[in-house]
């Protein structure tokens, strides 16, 4: 078994399996304390929220929570693997959120028959929940899912592989344009992979500047153009008016390629052919579509980005997701909206752009990081990331009629 494979299942063992548990935030030491915690004194909080269910904010630990919730359908790039298979990961999402954002994140995994039965379930419990956290809900079902869920429950539903993906992909592609000395309305657009992230990734380039008709969108059967048959409501949208077949027929000039599919789907000669001074966000997770060493041995006028935490550019959906609920949750927003995404990416872009603290350098083993081909989006252990962002949101929240208290009120 190779080392790094031993040290991960190691690091998930031990010293108690997996990586979350519960803990108490008040002490619950005396007689006294547990007759206010439990029988008797707990029945006033029941009667309180049972009066006015907004006291389950002031009561219990709601409005600091929230659930990752999965079927295991499309687990990071490996595939549909079942609801159990992707427990760590979720638990690993909820690492994230108590470590980058201080929120308190359960995980759940749903086994369910039709899609349905699925969002009955996470309805039926969204109440005891601040917020709810979609993960790896394979395409097309994953975007019912949420719209249904976002109708139904009054918290805020957020896919993090369409939305956190997005906006993360956005803040690092603009910021990589900039640096390119190349604009998104007139870029070349090359999208491998058609699912979740995909389409959220190019909607959210479109509102930024792209063009719809210079993106072409790829599935495993080739480019997804305007004579395929068969094609679902999503991929219709991005069907293309075009003789293009293959990727190389479209990495052709091609200034952007963004990979949200499978490992190693980008050959180096299928590289090459890209524009000058090219993009390549190679996001599938594990494995990216294109190793990076092998990208810059054919590429020296590439900026290229991977969800990697082990090479420079990592666009990942954990640059987002914990700051843009601990923004929604503290102004008791009843949804995330496009104006709180947008916020999202302009604080995440801003931030690349400024001096990086002393604590960043140190946690990331680097002497500096400048805005550059190498530094186009801020480092995830980045304390200023959740105040920053964060606040963007809240404020975008407020601005934009969801906020349901005001900031810094949030009890
Ligand atoms: O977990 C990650 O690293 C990013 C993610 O959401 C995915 O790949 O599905
Ligand atoms: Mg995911």
């Amino acid at each position: 078994m190779s080392d790094f494979r031993q040290r991960a299942l190691d690091y998930h063992a031990y010293p108690t399996p997996g990586k979350i548990r519960v803990e108490l935030s008040t002490s619950a030491d005396s007689v006294d304390d547990l007759a206010l915690a439990y029988s008797p004194g707990v029945a006033e909080p029941v009667r309180e929220i049972a009066e006015d269910p907004d006291n389950a904010y002031k009561y219990t630990a709601k409005g600091n929570m929230v659930a990752v919730i999965s079927n295991g359908t499309a687990i990071l790039g490996l595939g549909n693997l079942g609801p159990l298979a992707s427990k760590p990961v979720m638990e690993g999402k909820a690492l994230l959120f108590k470590r980058f954002a201080g929120l308190d994140a359960i995980d759940i995994e749903v086994k369910h028959r039709t899609t349905e039965e699925f969002i009955n379930t996470v309805a039926n419990i969204a109440d005891t929940f601040g917020g709810i956290n979609l993960e790896d809900i394979k395409a097309p079902e994953c975007f019912e899912i949420e719209q249904e869920l976002i109708k139904r429950c009054k918290i805020p539903v957020f896919h993090d592989d369409q939305h956190g993906t997005a906006i993360v992909t956005a803040a690092g592609m603009l910021n990589a344009l900039e640096i390119q000395g190349k604009n998104i309305e007139s870029a070349k657009i090359v999208c491998m992979g058609a699912g979740a992230a995909a389409v959220a990734c190019m909607e959210l380039l479109i509102k930024c500047g792209a063009q719809r008709e210079r993106i072409y969108m790829l599935d495993r059967k080739g480019v997804i153009h305007t004579r395929r048959e068969e094609l679902t409501e999503h991929k219709k949208l991005f069907a293309n008016n075009t003789d293009k077949r293959t990727l190389e027929d479209v990495m052709e000039g091609a200034d952007i390629f963004v990979g949200v599919s499978g490992p190693d789907v980008l050959p180096p000669e299928t590289l090459a052919l890209m524009a000058e001074n090219p993009i390549v966000f190679a996001c599938s997770n594990p494995d990216p579509e294109i190793k990076p060493e092998l990208a810059h041995e054919v590429r020296k006028d590439l900026i290229m980005a991977t969800g990697r935490s082990d090479y420079p550019n990592q666009v990942n959906n954990v640059l987002c997701f914990p700051f843009i609920f601990r923004g929604a949750l503290d102004v008791r927003a009843t949804a995330i909206n496009d104006e709180m995404k947008v916020a999202a990416v302009e604080a995440l872009r801003t931030i690349t752009k400024e001096p990086v603290p002393e604590e960043v350098l140190a946690a990331s083993k680097s002497d500096s990081l400048t805005f550059g081909k190498e530094y186009i989006i801020p480092k995830p252990m980045d304390p200023r990331l959740c105040e920053r962002i964060a606040t963007a949101v809240s404020k975008a929240a407020i601005a934009s009629g969801v906020a349901r208290v005001p900031e810094n009120s949030a009890e």
